[in-house]
């Protein structure tokens, strides 16, 4: 066995096949040779994704059992097992047994490929927080924790801390309050109502130690250190999707051992001059909206309310009034219909990050980093006002299963914009042929009612002389909130209530509301049956419902980090892109 820095080679046995193993720079890869030497087979592994290495013959599943050969030794790997199936993204645990000519040498092979480990893995995580929701989607959050993530964190050598929540906003204040010295990042097991609270968790802490307020509108945010992880345990799962394009917490977990990193832009949603929550997915008004507030009603029915009050609403064909300004994004680096995805390794978003922070090299950490436009000069806000089926801006496309390009296919992760999409008042037909078309891959933009921006900032503002009296709602939704109780004592108890438990955590108002959906809003499905439909909607904020109408948002560049990598190009759904100007290989044009 040659062992130097750059190479390490020997034969190996996998059974009773001989190979051929090498180590070199950052591949480890073995071929099969026949009897004549001849080379056959090869399988290569990154360094970078090996998971660990174990002395002797090791297994992790259903349990632990060690085996303790004295020539043999155990990769761990990342094995990529969805490649031309729908699960593109589906990584699994991959584990090949060798077999060494001497005990000596098994001990050399043990020691170098932990050694390359170190090398070209080093940002891996070694201390997690983990956060438990046991009520999220199928309550099956600790099982899901215990018997898949656990053993690959422990052969990892990843040391985690866990918390299984007793209440909802427990994780979120946790992490707002608590020492977290030693922890390299901070993971939830639930659904998309978990992640929120680690998300304002995080962001809330970054801006409380760096002694900035999050209620300035146009205030600088710090971007965060700490990691957040998503192991998908919840109803609905749409942030794991986004990023690492599979809701599969093996998948997820292996990601967070090997310390993938991808930044994330937020959007800042503010009334006046206060915080009301930060978004990563959707802030929708009108269809969106009415379809969250219609859910909120059924949520015995499980998912499947969300399909249920999509109907009720689409019939009842409600259509609102209001005036959208937005400040436009440079349209020279990325257009919302230039037909690219946003891809692992996005040239978008990498190229976003050298004019995100111009100031800082690309070598100092993230929190030497404050997010965009605190000197640039801002641009020209544009106004668009009339009546509209719905409003929606989300930083990321959005894709979920059912929905696999997103509502806005060529939306990027980290490029600090937000896609703004209006649609205007349209006829039933139209309409649900908009709709329709997330689900194929027909443009939903190219349609005479509907209007698509890249954006850093909007305001949404109520026609002139019909504004909204939203003090006088917040009281009537006081006194619902207290009727509420009344009439359920069961379901509306303190901090134990799951189905209020999803609602409002606004960071840093220290405003915790009862019930989110005001009274005079919940009637808007009278439509169906009586002849005043109501003037105005709700917002959907990531599945959560906004108590105030007049708001503006703002998209905060990379403010925050996932173990994860974006959604890894399978070569299969995309087809191949030669002369995009803004993909370059990797953002690749989408089958339309
Ligand atoms: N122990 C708990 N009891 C009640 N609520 C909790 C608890 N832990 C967390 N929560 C809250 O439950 C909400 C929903 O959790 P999560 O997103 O994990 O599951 P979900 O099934 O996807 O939810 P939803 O159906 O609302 O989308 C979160 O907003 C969180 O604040």
């Amino acid at each position: 066995m040659e062992i130097n820095t750059l190479r390490v080679e020997s034969s190996l046995w996998i059974g009773n096949k001989r190979y051929r193993a090498a180590l070199s720079g950052w591949y480890f890869s073995w071929t099969e040779l026949d009897k004549k030497n001849r080379e056959k087979k090869t399988v290569s592994v990154r360094v970078a994704e090996v998971i660990g290495v174990e002395d002797g013959r090791v297994e992790i599943q259903p349990q632990k059992k060690v085996e303790d050969t004295e020539r043999d030794f155990t990769l761990f790997y990342v094995k990529r097992s969805g490649r031309g199936s729908s699960q593109g993204g589906l990584w699994s645990l991959g584990r090949t047994q060798f077999t060494c000519p001497s005990r000596d040498l098994r001990d050399q092979w043990v020691t170098q490929l932990r050694t390359a480990l170190k090398t070209h893995s080093p940002s891996r995580p070694h201390r997690l927080l983990v956060f438990i929701n046991p009520f999220g989607g199928k309550k099956r959050g600790k099982q899901i924790y215990h018997s898949l993530v656990a053993p690959l964190f422990e052969l990892a050598g990843i040391s985690s801390h866990v918390v299984v929540t007793e209440r909802a906003n427990q994780a979120r204040d946790h992490i707002l309050k608590k020492d977290l010295t030693g922890f390299d990042g901070v993971v939830c097991v639930g659904g998309d109502g978990m992640f929120s609270e680690l998300l304002h968790g995080v962001i809330g802490r970054t801006q409380q130690e760096a002694g900035l307020s999050e209620h300035d509108p146009s205030g600088v945010l710090k971007p965060c250190d700490l990691h957040i992880g998503i192991i998908p345990a919840g109803s609905t799962d749409c942030v794991c999707f986004a990023t690492v394009g599979v809701n599969d917490p093996v998948t997820s977990a292996l990601h967070i051992i090997i310390g993938d990193s991808q930044p994330l832009d937020v959007c800042a949603v503010h009334h006046k001059s206060s915080l009301v929550r930060y978004s990563v997915s959707l802030v929708g008004y009108g269809f969106y909206g009415d379809v969250l507030a219609e859910s909120e009603r059924h949520r015995w029915m499980g998912p499947l309310r969300y399909d249920y009050s999509g109907c009720m609403v689409y019939l009842c064909n409600q259509s609102y009034q209001g005036t959208v300004q937005f400040l436009p994004a440079d349209p020279g680096l990325s257009s919302p219909r230039d037909k690219t995805r946003c891809l692992s390794g996005c040239r978008v978003c990498s190229e976003s990050t050298e004019k995100l922070f111009p100031l800082s090299d690309s070598c100092s950490l993230y929190s030497d980093k404050l997010s965009q436009y605190s000197n640039q000069s801002e641009g020209e806000w544009m106004s668009v006002a009339g009546r509209f089926k719905c409003i929606s801006l989300t930083c990321m496309s959005s894709s979920c299963p059912k929905s696999p390009l997103g509502l806005s296919p060529s939306a990027h992760l980290a490029d600090g914009t937000g896609d703004l999409i209006l649609v205007r008042d349209t006829n039933p037909l139209s309409f649900l042929t908009y709709l329709h078309r997330h689900t194929t891959s027909q443009d939903q933009f190219d349609l005479p009612f509907v209007e698509v921006h890249r954006v850093k900032a909007i305001k949404f503002s109520l026609p002139p002389g019909e504004q909204y009296d939203e003090d006088e709602d917040e009281e009537k939704m006081d006194h619902n909130a207290e009727v509420e109780a009344m009439e359920h004592p069961d379901t509306v108890q303190g901090g134990h209530d799951y189905r209020s438990s999803s609602q409002q955590h606004l960071a840093g108002t220290g405003k915790e509301r009862g019930t989110p959906i005001k009274s005079s809003m919940r009637d808007f499905l009278c439509g169906v049956c009586c002849s005043k439909p109501p003037a105005v909607s709700v917002w959907n904020c990531d599945g959560e419902i906004l108590p105030h109408i007049e708001i503006s948002c703002r998209v905060h560049g990379q403010l925050v980090r996932l173990f994860a990598r974006g959604i890894e190009d399978d070569g299969r759904a995309w087809g191949l892109c030669e002369d995009s100007r803004n993909c370059k290989g990797r953002c690749t044009p989408h089958s339309r």
